[in-house]
């Protein structure tokens, strides 16, 4: 049986029965083996020492005395000599035990009250004693109470020996009832004590003051005579408040007064809180007033004391209590708001300091030569009210101080392709091959990834840190991590490959410099990312602007490194690569396996793969030139990421797009058009003075509220800001059937409802010439010139994990953006409102674009 069943079976009736004693019996008392030697011997020291008299008394006698004193030879005899040899007479009735007598149960309480029963019998009380009240009484003699008491000698203390009870006094005063007047005095009682002198002495000055006030001017005012009170005040009330106003015109807290001066009970309640009602309760008027005035409760008492001696009978009117520490209140801090508070005193003093500047920009201004009295309205405006230190700039020069550093190269690369195509699981073998994260961890990874069952997953936990993306085995957001190699510091963005993902994968192409593209080469899984997402995000690192593609051709040893898929999906992807834009020249193809790491970092050691001699994807890395960078262009930034970090409440992320920055920088935020300062930068964690295009720097800004900064948003040069527009007109290629509808603008993780209002002209495809002029269709691969206006109401951020019904579908795109003139139109500004997205030209800085049409 479990043991869940034994406790149901268990018949607790059953057991309760016997546990009281229903089926009792001596026999369930049995004397322990020691208990009986100990009695046997007691029993013969007891009659020895009887003697004679041993005879008087029975065995069970004998027995019961030496059980009650635990074996204690003399006080048994002491006992049975008292009660049976040499009785004194006439004690009252005593009972037997239930048990016969045998326990002590005869001197305990059997409801564990804590009563002692013989000494609850000998006060007569029988509520005391259940073996009376079920019928067990027997009068026996029982000795007296101080002789059954006369080995307990702390019941018999001398009266001048006992612990006095004495009541404590009145709380004297001091704070929690400290003492306040007696023993040396601390310098802060005897600050406070001086104070309270001090106030009292004010006190009674005031009062003789009022006095003499109230005597010379009889015109009472309203509130201070409370005018005849309404009928729903009762008279006794009524006399009550006005023997109050009469007793003591104290001073009025004005504030209270002026909220219910309405009507005539209004009146008399304002005119009763601004009483401190405490002790002119102890003065009333009439005598008939004591009967309104309850006598102090028990508790009052023990709280507060009695207000006079309790030896003498108090009159009821002088029971009145003040309430504790009242009467420490001084007319100095009787009210607390009467003096400014402490942070009063600094605003007090920086009104002060800021009154001084004022007072130095009117004046300077008065004396400049006009003197038309503008200084001080000038001054006003420009007063800065953030008197947070503007950060100070070094002026370096940043490009020059670019270039004499002999830094590695930065270079930043998109790892994409279809769904569990490997992408992950080649990062964290490059990563570890490369000696970046060590096999300990990869261990770890391992027993961690085989308890949830997805042992094969943990070279991928190395980019995959989310414990969604680890329990559901696919990559949600954009990992970034770094490595560098002999020439070039490396920074890895793997995207996510599935659908719903998107916007992520396009957040991380925004920042590439260029791209690994690594396809399945698995039976079925090749051709099944070919329809899905090795063409979709091929399509996407084209508008991206991203010209350099390593293919990694993956999982080569699940088809035995056979050189024919190799050859066969190379030329596929060439085909679609170059049909979808890309040269060729520019395109390269590796084939790996990321789970065992051949060809990553080391050739293969496999045999079956000895027909490849080319290049490792880390050579081949290393030989991809980053994207010139547009050092000399104006500032422009992408924010990638927005938080808060323990230098700045605002700290945000990025890829410098183009142009450079320095700590101390005066910026500008598009599109809120909100001018901010770098406090400082960071560059690999490192904290640096300045920043240029192709790094990814963390800025901690300041003098810039943080609701104006979003991810997507773009930091730019203050004096070369960039333009918002809600118009544009481009040039694509049309994918689909092109024609004046609705359309999504992606730009970055951003995108914006739009709409083509027009098609300007078809275009010729090499010379760009127009063919026809307002067209009212574009077949597929036509190219035309399009007006785009955005709405100004779905522009939204796109969070990262966000679906892509969020983001609207990408269903196709409409062109291809490598050779597109941009006709941005700077007289439409975006002022509407935030959801407005802006579109830069930024293809003309460094021919890259990052503008996405999409159809609605
Ligand atoms: N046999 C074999 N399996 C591999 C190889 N590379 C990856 N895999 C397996 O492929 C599965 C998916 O790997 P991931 O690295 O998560 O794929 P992914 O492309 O990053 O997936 P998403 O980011 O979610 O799109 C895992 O079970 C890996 O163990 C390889 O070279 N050979």
């Amino acid at each position: 049986m479990s043991r869940h069943q034994a406790y149901r079976n268990y018949d607790y009736e059953n057991d309760l029965d016997e546990y009281e004693g229903a089926g009792y019996s001596e026999d369930d008392d049995e004397l322990s083996p020691e208990d009986r030697a100990q009695m046997a011997t007691g029993t013969t020291q007891v009659r020895a020492a009887l003697g004679t008299d041993s005879s008087k008394v029975t065995t069970q006698q004998i027995e019961e005395a030496l059980w009650h004193y635990y074996y204690d030879a003399n006080k048994a005899v002491a006992y049975l000599a008292s009660k049976y040899i040499s009785p004194k007479p006439a004690k009252p009735s005593t009972q037997k035990d239930k048990s016969g007598g045998r326990y002590p149960k005869f001197h305990t309480d059997p409801f564990g009250t804590g009563v002692n029963m013989q000494h609850a019998e000998a006060f007569g009380s029988k509520q005391y004693n259940p073996i009376i009240a079920s019928g067990y009484s027997e009068h026996k003699p029982r000795p007296s109470l101080k002789k059954f008491f006369h080995d307990m000698p702390w019941l018999d203390i001398p009266n001048e020996r006992r612990t006095l009870f004495i009541e404590p006094p009145c709380p004297p005063g001091g704070l929690l009832g400290g003492s306040a007047s007696s023993g040396k005095m601390s310098k802060l009682q005897a600050l406070a004590a001086a104070r309270k002198k001090k106030a009292e002495e004010q006190k009674s000055e005031n009062r003789k003051l009022e006095s003499q006030m109230t005597t010379s001017s009889p015109i009472p005012t309203a509130l201070e005579t409370p005018k005849e009170p309404t009928k729903r005040t009762s008279s006794a009330l009524a006399e009550r408040l006005s023997s109050r106003q009469d007793a003591k015109p104290l001073p009025i807290h004005t504030k209270t007064q002026t909220h219910l001066a309405s009507d005539t009970t209004a009146e008399h309640l304002s005119t009763v809180t601004k009483q401190p009602y405490i002790s002119d309760l102890s003065t009333p008027k009439d005598p008939s007033l004591d009967a309104l005035i309850a006598a102090p409760s028990t508790l009052a008492l023990t709280l507060f004391g009695s207000s006079t001696s309790r030896s003498a009978p108090v009159p009821r009117k002088q029971q009145c209590y003040e309430l504790p520490y009242m009467r420490f209140l001084t007319s100095s801090n009787a009210d607390p708001f009467s003096e400014p508070s402490p942070d009063d005193v600094v605003l007090a003093a920086q009104s002060k300091a800021s009154n001084k500047k004022l007072a130095a920009s009117a004046h300077k201004k008065k004396s400049v030569p006009n003197g038309k009295g503008e200084g001080l309205e000038d001054g006003i405006k420009t007063l800065r009210f953030d008197d947070t230190p503007l950060p100070k700039s070094k002026n370096l020069d940043v490009v020059g101080e670019f270039e004499k550093t002999k830094k590695k190269k930065n270079a930043s690369f998109v790892v994409v392709g279809h769904v569990d195509a490997g992408k992950s699981t080649l990062m964290g073998r490059l990563l570890l091959d490369l000696g970046v994260v060590d096999q300990r961890t990869i261990q770890k990874y391992r027993k961690e990834a085989e308890s949830i069952g997805k042992s094969s997953f943990a070279l991928a936990w190395v980019l995959d840190q989310r414990s969604e993306e680890r329990s559901r085995g696919v990559t949600i957001d954009i990992a970034t991590n770094k490595f560098d190699t002999d020439s070039t510091s490396f920074t890895i963005l793997d995207a996510p490959g599935h659908r719903d993902f998107i916007p992520n994968m396009i957040a991380g192409a925004s920042q590439a410099d260029f791209a690994i593209l690594v396809v399945d080469a698995t039976t079925g899984a090749f051709e099944a990312g070919l329809k899905g997402q090795t063409r979709e995000h091929s399509l996407l690192l084209r508008s991206m602007g991203v010209s350099r593609i390593i293919v990694a051709i993956n999982k080569l040893d699940t088809v035995s490194w056979s050189q024919e898929r190799f050859d066969e999906i190379s030329q596929q992807v060439s085909g679609f690569l170059s049909a979808t834009g890309f040269q060729l020249k520019n395109v390269s193809f590796v084939p790996v396996s990321g789970l065992r790491g051949d060809n990553l970092v080391n050739t293969s050691s496999d045999p079956a793969a000895s027909w490849y001699t080319g290049n490792t994807l880390i050579a081949e890395l290393e030989s991809s030139e980053p994207m010139a960078r547009a050092l000399t262009k104006p500032l422009r930034m992408t924010i990638s990421e927005v938080f808060r970090s323990p230098q700045s409440p605002l700290t945000i992320s990025g890829r410098i797009d183009a142009g450079s920055l320095q700590a101390g920088d005066a910026l500008l935020v598009q599109p809120s058009g909100e001018k901010a300062y770098i406090k400082s930068l960071e560059l690999d964690s490192e904290p640096v003075d300045w920043g240029v295009a192709g790094q990814n720097v963390v800025i901690h800004l300041s003098n810039i509220d943080p609701i104006h900064v979003r991810v997507g948003d773009i930091i730019c040069d203050i004096k070369q800001p960039i333009a918002c527009v809600d118009t544009f007109t481009i040039k694509v290629l049309a994918f689909d059937i092109l024609m004046p509808m609705q359309v999504d603008v992606h730009r970055g993780r951003l995108h914006a409802a739009g709409q083509i209002v027009e098609i300007s002209a078809l275009l010729d495809k090499v010379k760009g010439t127009v063919l026809k002029k307002k067209p009212k269709i574009i077949k597929p691969a036509g190219v035309a010139r399009i007006v785009v206006r955005m709405s100004n109401s779905s522009m939204s951020l796109a969070k990262p994990g966000a679906t892509a019904g969020e983001l609207g579908t990408f269903k196709g795109y409409l062109r291809d953006l490598q050779s597109l003139e941009f006709e941005a139109e700077p007289s439409k500004h975006c002022i509407l409102d935030r959801n407005i997205t802006f579109v830069e030209a930024r293809f003309k800085v460094e021919d890259s674009v990052e503008i996405i049409l999409s159809p609605r």
